[in-house]
């Protein structure tokens, strides 16, 4: 039977995503808390994605992100251009629409052959990392004007705020795995996470239809711990079932939806999964679908870190250890090299 505190988000075509109430895990009694981390770690396990709701961020704080985020897209093209992303390593700044093709190719020529038969994703992006690392600073646009300042303050302060529930979220997990819930804590509490803005102009259905495998962003994994995710009403975000369709994670409001991504699944021993997903056309039937805005915020573990399977993941006897451990910072740069 499932706790009270999980529904259903998605269940279509064996993929079933549960909708899961933190506040459960945050405030309920030991029974609770216990059986919502299991349901989590359940979710991980067999879709790779949850939603979480009653998640703990106020309402006006994730308006006010989108809000801003709105705004800075906006700016001319020169000041964001001014702003531009420059190598995997910083992984910092503005990504004009064409710039990332998203997928989890790795050799340099298909992922060109890929954005030929695609064409480029229709989206730009801006990256902002963990603020105040000497080498990589980040970009910032209130050498602009005083909006710049204002948007400065808000991710800076969404970006920690986020931080924070990565390492509740990474506390959940530990439980549900029947670990020491601290145990995730000495990974995590650097904050070496990207906070991601991203736009999807307003788009003509039509570009959809004269080649019909555009998409607003091609299919790919996350590669770090986890990525909370916060989208709008739009829709068009689609997760790969167990038999191989894409299926609509439709929007739920104030919800987060939060995907597993490669270092954990890594990490974890291939018992969480990292699954595909991507942004397509919208549901909605329409001649001009309006912009989408998404926030995704990039969980890793501490660049620092070793990552070796999580105890409990693998049986020393039986050898069944499937990976080498390896430097969360290294894995990062590696994987971000090859997309952009
Ligand atoms: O915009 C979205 O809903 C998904 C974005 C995404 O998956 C990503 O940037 O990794
Ligand atoms: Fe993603």
């Amino acid at each position: 039977m499932k706790p009270e505190a999980v529904s259903n988000a998605v269940s279509q075509d064996g993929l079933e995503i549960p909708l899961i109430d933190f506040s459960a895990f945050m405030s309920g009694d030991e029974t609770t808390k216990r059986t919502t981390a299991q349901s989590i770690v359940h979710g991980f396990q067999r879709a790779g994605f949850i939603y979480l709701k009653n998640h703990g961020i106020p309402k006006a704080d994730v308006a006010n992100t989108f809000a801003e985020s709105a705004k800075f897209f906006r700016r001319p093209s020169s000041q964001k251009e001014a702003m531009g992303w420059t190598t995997p390593e910083a992984n910092r700044g503005y990504s004009q629409p064409g710039r990332e093709k998203t997928t989890d190719l790795k050799d340099a020529a298909d992922i060109e052959a890929k954005r030929a038969e695609e064409g480029a994703d229709l989206k730009e992006s801006f990256e902002i990392g963990r603020e105040g690392e000497p080498n990589h600073p980040n970009h910032w646009p209130d050498r602009f004007d005083d909006n710049g300042a204002d948007f400065k303050k808000q991710m800076l302060h969404f970006h920690d705020t986020c931080k924070q529930l990565h390492m509740q979220v990474m506390r959940a997990m530990a439980v549900g795995l029947g670990i020491d819930e601290s145990w995730f804590d000495s990974f995590c509490d650097g904050g070496d996470n990207t906070l991601r803005l991203l736009h999807y102009p307003e788009v003509q259905s039509t570009a959809f239809k004269k080649n019909k495998n555009t998409v607003r962003a091609g299919a790919h994994t996350d590669y770090g711990s986890i990525t909370l995710l916060f989208q709008d009403m739009a829709g068009g975000l689609q997760v790969l079932s167990p038999n191989g369709n894409f299926i609509d994670a439709t929007p739920i409001a104030d919800t987060i939806v939060v995907n597993a991504a490669d270092l954990l699944a890594r990490w974890s021993n291939d018992t969480i999964k990292s699954t595909k997903h991507r942004v397509v056309e919208p549901p909605i039937k329409a001649d001009v679908h309006p912009a989408r805005y998404s926030i995704a915020y990039f969980c890793n573990p501490n660049f620092d870190r070793f990552i070796d399977a999580i105890l409990g993941t693998y049986d020393e006897l039986k050898g069944d250890k499937k990976y080498e451990g390896i430097n969360s910072g290294d894995y990062l740069a590696q994987r971000l090299a090859a997309t952009y």
